[in-house]
């Protein structure tokens, strides 16, 4: 029996959509003859009040007759709510249906049909909204979406980040066609919109189901399913603890005979001894020992010191001294460390925690591109220091009071690489994190009368004050004067370094300034060279720099396409390459560097997101692909060499445009000193050449072939979407199949060339023995076979720069 009322048939049942031609992307009501499917003429029914078609008094059906594909739906009924469907039998020989109603009685019993696929976001909303609710499969629907839904948030968090801490030059890449950014933005305003939903039915979740202590009472109406899931959570929680607690070095692990005396006279805690001992830490850095005297002491500090020179710990010693004295007296947020970037945040972190793992500091990083849900978790579980960047931070802390209430127990506040801090579009998150501190602040407006005592004023954190620590890497000389000549409060330039300082309501106007940084401002064990190339050479430069000297190298690049055309072409000529830059996903990013720091031959290809702070240990190259816009984004991604001891090489490679740029580097860092020209052996870079070009080819050839099937596809579901019939003909590309074949030949004579050893120029394949290398086939034996210049000798990079020629 059909419903008793009938339909206005607005709501049009898809199989009875017309089928519409689709031609060159436009959809055009005119039929193709063709290609038209006759129709069956559906009966033209009349409803009275379509909204209320939930409402219309029905009986349940079974129909009469088999239903197939082209009859379309049956009266939709199946649109209605709460109408469950269904069938026997099956599409080709035609099936019956039976519409069923769930009486209300039995939903509100709980008997209702549970979902038998997961539902969208929208449905679910009407699922949870209507009076038949359903708590238990609510709830078990929840809990899987939850944890669905908690890794698409960190991809949303992460695009919706992407320009928070990217680097100069990534601005080229918004210049997309109008008409992909606008359908990008489309996608996304409508996937930000479903996250946001999500997001917030899994607060409430959270809220309801994860009570962060596992103390929630547990009554006896609580569906058993619940109490299972909640008991297999807890459980997960407590293993993954305990996992964590086992792979945590205990005192037991400390190597007690390690000498740590050079540490002795900052009187340092137990656990942070045996934490240097546990690392190795034998002596203090220069700025850990020109620093840690005075912030141990109290004051605030402003420190400077090249990259790679150990400010964290400069930092870090302090703020888990204080915590590690005090336990069990307070159990507050003591310290806040800012910082520009998210992967430094993250590593800030890790790195203090490695210096207070024995005084088990609790620590939380909150930062853009991971989930909320996890780190609002960290911060109630009381983290003794948070590592943040200040936009993420601003946007979990405003406007819940707990996590406000917080920061006013802070004992010490961070700004690490302070002077990025300042940057436009930082700058004001900043400004509102540190307008909440100030209100723990004493009143500040009195400036106080250079004195003796203000000359060394003591943090006095029992009155509620806070230590400020400010570091960078590079101090630049007029700032270095200027925040001797502080002006008073309101007159110092906004977004400059005393504004910084005045925002930071540091009334200290004395605040002890350490400032270690070298002449020439870059690391003292740093050698750089340039290379004079065009810019269409620049490929095989790095081809030729990473395959020569292997070794962990990063390769700066200033846009992100440019990235985006290297990494492949990289990858088809057997480099282990892998990419970082501010639009990737955050958990992709990290990925990316944990491979790098596990591969001694890695090259990673990064824009300037990675040029400030990363200490990826014993990178031995780094390579600017184009030259930094200034001497400081110069002398950050150079710092990402060289570091803790190390030896480095600062590459750039200079095209005849970059001139310009390179003539200003040299003179303000090297003060007019050109950089020297880095020795190349043209025979191997000829050989290189072919190499090179062919993977390049190869590249073009597949983007030209995934443009091409991706714009099949779009049309295809454009076509899918607006319910036409595609035209194979016409949109299916015939030379689609030869270019594929072209592209297989084409990488096979690529495997085939790479292959191939390269041998020194002179020297013949044939005659190894007769060439101008005496020791050639001795070499050939003791090198590695399978590597590519086998008869080379294994020199590095810094030598042959000291050699003045390629060896
Ligand atoms: N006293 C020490 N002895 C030996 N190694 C140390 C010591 N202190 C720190 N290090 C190591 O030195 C490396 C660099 O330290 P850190 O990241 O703090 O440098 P940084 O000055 O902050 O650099 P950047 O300006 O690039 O951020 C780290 O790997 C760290 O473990």
């Amino acid at each position: 029996m059909p419903p008793k009322k009938q339909n206005t048939g607005k709501k049009e049942n898809t199989k009875n959509k017309r089928q519409r031609s689709f031609n060159n992307g436009s959809a055009s009501t005119a039929l193709s003859a063709k290609k038209r499917k006759v129709q069956p003429q559906q009966p033209k029914i009349e409803f009275e009040d379509l909204n209320n078609i939930d409402s219309w008094d029905w009986n349940e059906i079974t129909s009469d007759s088999m239903i197939t594909d082209d009859l379309g739906g049956f009266l939709c009924l199946e649109e209605i709510d709460d109408v469950h469907i269904e069938y026997e039998g099956d599409d080709q020989n035609g099936k019956v249906a039976k519409f069923k109603r769930v009486k209300k009685s039995d939903r509100k019993s709980g008997k209702r049909a549970e979902p038998d696929r997961p539902l969208e976001v929208e449905e679910m909303k009407g699922f949870y909204d209507i009076d038949t609710f359903d708590e238990k499969l609510a709830a078990e629907h929840k809990l899987k979406e939850a944890d669905e839904a908690s890794e698409e948030n960190e991809t949303y968090e992460a695009m919706d980040e992407d320009n928070d801490d990217d680097g100069i030059g990534e601005e080229q890449v918004k210049e997309k066609p109008k008409k992909q950014a606008s359908e990008k933005d489309k996608a996304r305003d409508k996937k930000m919109k479903k996250l946001e939903q999500l997001k917030k039915q899994m607060e409430k979740l959270e809220a309801s189901l994860e009570d962060e202590d596992g103390e929630e009472e547990e009554s006896e109406e609580q569906p058993k399913k619940i109490k299972k899931e909640k008991k297999a959570k807890k459980d997960l929680k407590e293993e993954k603890e305990k996992e964590k607690k086992s792979t945590r070095p205990t005192v037991e692990d400390v190597d007690q005979s390690v000498d740590v005396t050079a540490w002795k006279s900052f009187k340092l805690v137990k656990p942070i001894v045996n934490a240097l001992k546990y690392n190795k830490f034998s002596e203090p850095t220069p700025i850990q020992r020109e620093t840690l005297p005075l912030a141990l002491a109290g004051r605030n500090v402003i420190g400077a010191a090249e990259t790679g020179s150990g400010k964290t710990l400069a930092f870090g010693i302090p703020m888990v001294q204080y915590i590690a004295k005090s336990q069990g007296k307070s159990d507050g947020l003591a310290g806040l460390v800012l910082t520009p970037t998210r992967e430094l945040a993250i590593q800030v972190k890790n790195h203090i925690e490695k210096i207070g793992t024995f005084a088990n500091i609790k620590m939380a990083a909150i930062v853009g591109g991971m989930s909320v849900q996890k780190q609002q978790r960290q911060l109630r579980n009381k983290p003794d220091i948070i590592v943040a960047t200040p936009g993420r931070l601003w946007e979990v802390f405003s406007g819940n009071d707990t996590y406000m209430d917080m920061l006013k127990d802070i004992k010490f506040l961070v700004l690490d690489e302070a002077d990025r801090m300042l940057e436009k579009g930082r700058f004001e998150e900043l400004t509102n994190i540190l307008d909440i501190l100030s209100n723990k602040k004493q009143d500040t407006t009195d400036w106080p009368e250079e004195s003796e005592d203000s000359k060394t004023r003591i943090v006095d954190k029992a009155t509620g004050d806070y230590q400020t620590f400010v570091f960078t890497a590079t101090l630049g000389k007029a700032i270095r004067y200027n925040i001797k000549s502080r002006k008073k409060p309101g007159k110092n330039a906004p977004g400059s370094m005393e504004d910084l300082l005045e925002r930071l309501e540091l009334i200290d106007r004395n605040p002890a300034l350490v400032d270690i940084t070298p002449e020439n401002v870059v690391a003292s064990r740093l050698v750089e060279a340039k290379i004079d190339c065009l810019k269409n050479e620049k490929d095989l430069y790095v081809y030729y720099f990473v395959t020569r000297y292997p070794g962990r190298t990063i390769v700066f690049v200033n846009s992100i396409d440019a990235l985006r055309r290297l990494i492949p072409i990289f990858k088809l000529l057997g480099i282990e390459v892998l990419g970082l830059h501010a639009q990737m996903q955050q958990k992709q990013r990290l990925k990316n560097l944990d491979r790098f720091k596990a591969n001694k031959n890695a090259v990673l290809m990064a824009s300037d997101v990675a040029a400030r702070g990363l200490d990826i240990p014993l990178v031995d190259h780094v390579i600017h692909y184009q030259l930094p816009r200034s001497g400081e984004i110069y002398v950050h991604r150079s710092g990402r060499t060289a570091r803790a001891n190390h030896d480095g090489v600062s590459l750039l490679l200079v095209a005849p445009d970059e001139l310009k740029l390179y003539t200003k580097l040299y003179k303000t860092l090297k003060k007019g000193v050109q950089y020297p020209d880095f020795p190349v052996d043209v025979g191997i870079l000829n050989e290189m050449k072919s190499r090179v070009q062919l993977a390049t080819e190869i590249d073009k050839l597949e983007h030209q072939e995934q443009k091409s099937s991706h714009d099949e596809n779009w049309m295809r579901k454009m076509a899918e979407e607006m319910d036409v019939e595609f035209d194979e003909e016409e949109h299916t590309k015939p030379n689609n199949n030869a270019s594929k074949v072209k592209i297989q030949n084409k990488k096979a004579e690529l495997k085939h060339l790479l292959s191939q050893p390269m041998l020194p120029f002179g020297v013949s394949r044939k005659y190894l023995t007769g060439g101008v290398i005496t020791d050639l086939v001795d070499r050939l034996i003791e090198n590695n076979k399978d590597v590519l210049l086998p008869a080379h000798a294994q020199t590095k990079a810094l030598e042959t720069i000291a050699a003045g020629k390629a060896t």
